[in-house]
């Protein structure tokens, strides 16, 4: 299959790259079935990538639909090995406004109902995910950023994510709990999304794109799907220019990520000795380790 080293992977109000030249649609299958929707191969500058829409073009999945081993089987199966997350986010910060952009450096999974590793039947492995996202790549994706000087946004490096499960918003209580932990912003769909990455041992970064305050804000209304869309659609432009430029620089000077060796010490089940069904389906994860 067609090879794009770098994946796109479009949140809420970020369902296709209009810059994307060459454009190829796949309907990729994996052994964990179907991906949120097509995948989008095409070039960006000369640089192969591929796109998804988490929530699919039409946005008709809800976070706790999301076929999250797919997509990130599906981005390894086309040869990504950087994958960038543009995602729609609640600040929990008054310094982070809307329409400023933050790349997060931690996460705090409050995630219910998610399955979020490619291991289990006969194979058993333990990624380390102390820094679950990739620092290299959000280096890289910062200095994009910055280098653009977008006129009004602030860029915030760094910062704890804290993915719920949704899809209601969250309660002021859980808020302001979330605002007494010290973290910065809040989505619903990251973390799944960073461990697979992780475990599929691809470089994982999130261009959080603010659109609300949330609930806690005295002076901001509560968060509304139409507020952060709204937002969001104002902010996709920079979104997009902000991917070109951190694609640019990727395909210039592409950074070692300690993601890439990510099983390296994980595995703890003897693969000699495990069922060739698992080995079977998590093949191209195994590869490097039979
Ligand atoms: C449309 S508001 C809630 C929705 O937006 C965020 O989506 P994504 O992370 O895919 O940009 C948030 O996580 C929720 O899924
Ligand atoms: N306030 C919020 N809470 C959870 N996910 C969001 N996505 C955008 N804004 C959000």
């Amino acid at each position: 299959m067609a090879n794009a080293r770098i994946g796109i992977i479009g949140g809420s109000g970020l369902y296709k790259m209009d810059a994307l030249k060459d454009v190829e649609e796949v309907q990729v299958q994996t052994p964990f079935g179907s991906p949120s929707d097509a995948l989008i191969l095409g070039t960006l500058d000369g640089t192969k990538v591929a796109f998804l829409a988490r929530h699919g073009r039409n946005h008709t999945l809800l976070p706790s639909e999301l076929p999250f081993r797919a997509n990130i089987y599906a981005m390894k199966q086309l040869g990504v090995e950087y994958l960038i997350s543009a995602s729609a986010v609640g600040s929990l910060k008054e310094e982070a406004k809307p329409l400023d952009l933050v790349v997060p450096d931690q996460f705090i999974d409050r995630t219910k109902n998610r399955v979020s590793t490619f291991f289990g039947d006969g194979i058993v492995a333990h990624i380390a995910f102390g820094e679950p996202i990739c620092q290299s790549l959000a280096l890289v994706l910062g200095d994009a950023i910055a280098s653009l000087n977008l006129p009004d946004v602030t860029l915030h490096r760094g910062g704890t994510y804290v993915c719920m499960e949704g899809p209601a918003f969250s309660t002021k209580a859980e808020s302001n709990l979330y605002r007494s932990w010290g973290a910065t912003i809040i989505g619903m769909t990251n973390v799944p999304e960073a461990k697979l990455a992780r475990e599929a041992e691809i470089a994982y970064a999130t261009l959080a794109l603010v659109t609300d305050y949330d609930c806690w804000h005295p002076d901001h209304d509560s968060v509304t799907v139409e507020m952060v869309i709204g937002n969001l659609q104002r902010n996709a432009v920079n979104a997009q220019k902000v991917i070109q430029e951190t694609v640019r620089r990727l395909t210039e000077n592409p950074p070692v990520s300690d993601a890439h060796s990510a099983l390296k010490y994980a595995i703890l089940t003897n693969l000699a000795k495990a069922p060739a069904e698992t080995k079977d389906k998590l093949g191209l994860l195994l590869q490097k380790y039979l």
